[in-house]
Formats: structure tokens, sequence, C-alpha cells
């Protein structure tokens, strides 16, 4: 049975059952909010979700979408795009469309189904369980703020060498803060309970790509160039929660350090793969590091707060994140998104889900190189960091994919391995 399939079939309806329970959880809530209104809506959207689970459990057409997003034309251009790739009038169903499309068409008929469930449209069904993963990784992310804030006292007399090694530390940081996603865990808690920090060393094996020198010497252009150069780093984000902190903090000492002048963020229009970050999910996290009374993090949550307000931080929100197209089409489907990013010095690709579209999720073979997946995705020198969860690993060293199937089936899904893997603009 492949990953895919195993997906589609278990993991997908325990994401759809997750979510009727959270709105059932929160009856009361909407009845206090709305009143009777509230209740009927919770009505709704629970029988349309139960109505979905069902769909995607016969393996019924994928339909058109039925709300007047900005996005819900081309969505549906999209299936009759995919209605073309069938022969015969087949139509495109839950268990006979590709994988990557039918994922993120299922968290799409999720926002649907909000959408047409006034007045409690603006609820983000996997609210609770982001907030409960930043709680239960609190302990994690405070070594880490006291770390970053160690650091800041110490780094005026850093030399490059060191600059350099507390650099790489930072991004390996932000790779495994990639493993504690909760699409992956069908919703379950996957917090992180230790400090990274203590145990890169002996990760350091399980990074099957690292390119973070070719990201260094980016950088250290910066560092080294007078004062009036701009270095601007944009990061694709991923998931909320742990991973969203090791993302700030890594944007952080990018600026601290003199290696980016500016950070640009880019996050999901709304509730994506469980556990995405929108920007309601990333003011909350930097509000809730900013009023901990633990003085690190509460002095993170400040810098933070001031790299906003200052314009060194900015955070951008675009609908093609939340589409099911490849990277490849950017270019074509959301050209100002393209040109955006064509501003930048460095975009990092956050996750496992960017990986995908990148490389459009095919069968490549192990040794492609990374440029050639993108095929003519090239906006800016780029990097994804992220832990393998996918069938889809590009840019290997010869034999390196053979020995790893060989010898660990679930060596791609399980996030156990990880990639640093850039391609320069070609
Ligand atoms: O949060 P990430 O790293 O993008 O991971 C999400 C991944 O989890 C999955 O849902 C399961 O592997 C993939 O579809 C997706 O690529
Ligand atoms: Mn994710």
């Amino acid at each position: 049975m492949s990953f895919a399939y195993f997906t589609v079939k278990d993991r997908l309806p325990q994401i759809l059952t997750k979510v009727i329970d959270t709105i059932h959880r929160n009856k009361n809530k909407f009845l206090e909010d709305y009143g009777e209104e509230g209740i009927e809506a919770e009505k709704k959207a629970i029988s349309f979700f139960s109505k979905l689970r069902n769909e995607l459990q016969t393996d019924k057409p994928i339909l058109a979408l039925s709300d007047q997003q900005p996005d819900t034309q081309i969505w549906n251009q999209y299936l009759d795009y995919q209605k073309t790739l069938l022969s015969n009038g087949e139509e495109p169903s839950w268990f006979r469309s590709p994988w990557l499309y039918v994922e993120c068409y299922m968290y799409r008929r999720i926002q649907e189904g909000m959408c047409l469930s006034p007045p409690i449209s603006g609820f983000d069904v996997f609210e609770d369980v982001k907030k409960e993963s930043f709680f239960q990784s609190q302990p994690a992310m405070l070594s880490l703020c006291a770390h970053l804030q160690e650091l800041k006292g110490k780094m005026s007399g850093f030399s490059n060498t060191e600059v350099r090694e507390e650099i790489h530390k930072l991004l390996q940081v932000s790779l495994w803060g990639n493993k504690c996603d909760l699409s992956i865990s069908g919703g379950q808690d996957n917090s992180q309970k230790t400090s990274v920090l203590s145990s890169l060393e002996d990760f350091k094996a399980f990074i099957l790509v690292d390119d973070m020198d070719s990201l260094w010497n980016i950088l250290l252009r910066n560092r080294d160039g007078n004062n009036e150069s701009r270095t601007r780093v944009d990061i694709v984000l991923d998931n909320a929660g742990f991973e969203l902190v090791t993302d700030f903090i890594l944007a952080d000492a990018m600026l601290s350090l003199n290696l980016a002048t500016e950070v640009h963020f880019h996050g999901k229009v709304g509730p994506w793969y469980v556990s995405d970050t929108t920007k309601h999910d990333y003011d909350w996290t930097i509000q809730k590091c900013l009023a901990t009374n633990n003085k690190w993090m509460s002095k993170c949550g400040q810098t933070w707060k001031e790299n906003l307000k200052k314009g060194r931080w900015v955070y951008h929100q675009h609908l093609f994140w939340t589409l099911p197209h490849e990277y490849c089409t950017m270019a074509e489907v959301a050209p100002d998104l393209y040109t955006e990013l064509q501003k930048s010095d460095l975009v990092l690709f956050k996750g496992d889900l960017n990986y995908r579209k990148l490389t459009g999720d095919r069968k490549w073979d192990y040794t492609v190189p990374f440029s050639e997946a993108l095929r003519s995705f090239h906006p800016a020198p780029l990097c994804s960091i992220r832990t393998l969860k996918a069938d889809v690993q590009v840019g290997l060293q010869e034999g390196v994919g053979e020995r790893l199937s060989a010898a660990e089936t679930d060596w791609m899904i399980s996030g156990k391995y990880g990639v640093i893997q850039f391609s320069p603009v070609v």
C-alpha cells in the first residue's frame, strides 16, 4: 500500500473526524457568540463535513467548489484540467486523482464548509490543536530563546567562523523543527519535548543533503559588505507551534548577526494541512512569547514585535500558497508573487509540502539535480529546509537512495531524515 493511498484512506478521514469533534466541542461558544444562529451554523458545518468524509471514503467524484471566494474559480478550473487528463470521460475521484491535488482539495473543502456556515465562518477548526502544540513545546522554545539572548550578549566580538557555526546550528534547529507538524500525525500531539540544540550533533547523520555553506556564502556578503548593502531573506513558512518559533529564532539571528537586513515571511490565508501558519497564528505566537513570564522568551517576543513595526520583518500572504499548483506554474498563475520573490536574495522554503510542490511531487530518480526538478522555478536563490514525510527526494549522491530503501522502508516518510537543499538561479 503506498503512503499516498494510506493518507487518503486513513489519515484524511481521521482529520475530518477531528474537525467534526472540534466544531461540536465549540457548540457553547457558538451559542454564546451568536445565539440560536450559531447553533444552526454548527449543525450545518457538521453535516457538511460528515458528507465530505463520506464522499472521500466512498471514492465519490471530486466536486466543484460552491463558495464565492477569490480562488474558487481557479480551483474549479483546475478540476476541469484534471478531467482533461482522464480518458473516456472518467471523472476525477478521491482515489483516482493525484495525491497532492486531493490532499490540498480536502483542506480547501474544509474552508468551503466553514465559509458556507455563517456566522461561524471565521472559526479556525485547527486553532485549538495549534495552540495546544505551542504550549506543549514551551520548554523547548524557552531553551532556544535563552540561547538566542545569550548569543546576542557575546556576538559583538565574533569572528566569521563563529558566526558561521552559529547560523549552521540555527538552520538545523529550524530543520528539525519541521518534524512537528500535525498533519502527519493525523492531528495528534506531535510537539517538541526536548531542546534540539543539545541533539544537533547526533542528528547530523540524518541530514541527507547539506548545502548550508551555499547559504552561508550568500549571507556572508551582507556581513562583509558596506553598511549600505541590503540583503533580503524570505521564509515561506510551514507549521505554527514549535517550528514557527525556530523560524523566528533563525530570522532574528540573521538580522542580529548582520547577515541580512530584512526578513519577509509568507503564510497561508486560511487553515491548511492542520498546523500551517496563518496571519492569526503568526501574531498570536509573537504576542504569547511576549506575554510569558520567562524573561528570555518575553525579550524575544518584544524584539520580534519591534522588528515588524520597524519593517525589518514583513509578513505576506498570498492565495497561491493554498492552491494545488506546483511551483513551476507560479510565474503564470501568480505573477505578482513570483515578482515579489525575485526581490529576494535567498528564499527558504520550510517543510515537506513545499518540497512536494517545488518538485511537482513526481517520481524523480533520487540523483536528479534539485535545480532540474524545480523546472523553470528560479525566482531567486532558494533552499528547501525539510524533513522527509512524503515519497519524493532528489539530489542525492549515487547509491544513497537505494541504500536507505534497502535498510529502512519508511525512510522517506518518517520525518527522521532531513535536507537543507539549495538551488542557485540557473
Ligand atoms: O508540514 P509539512 O512538513 O509540510 O508536512 C505536511 C506533510 O504531511 C503530509 O500530510 C503527510 O506526509 C504530507 O502530505 C505533507 O507533505
Ligand atoms: Mn505543514
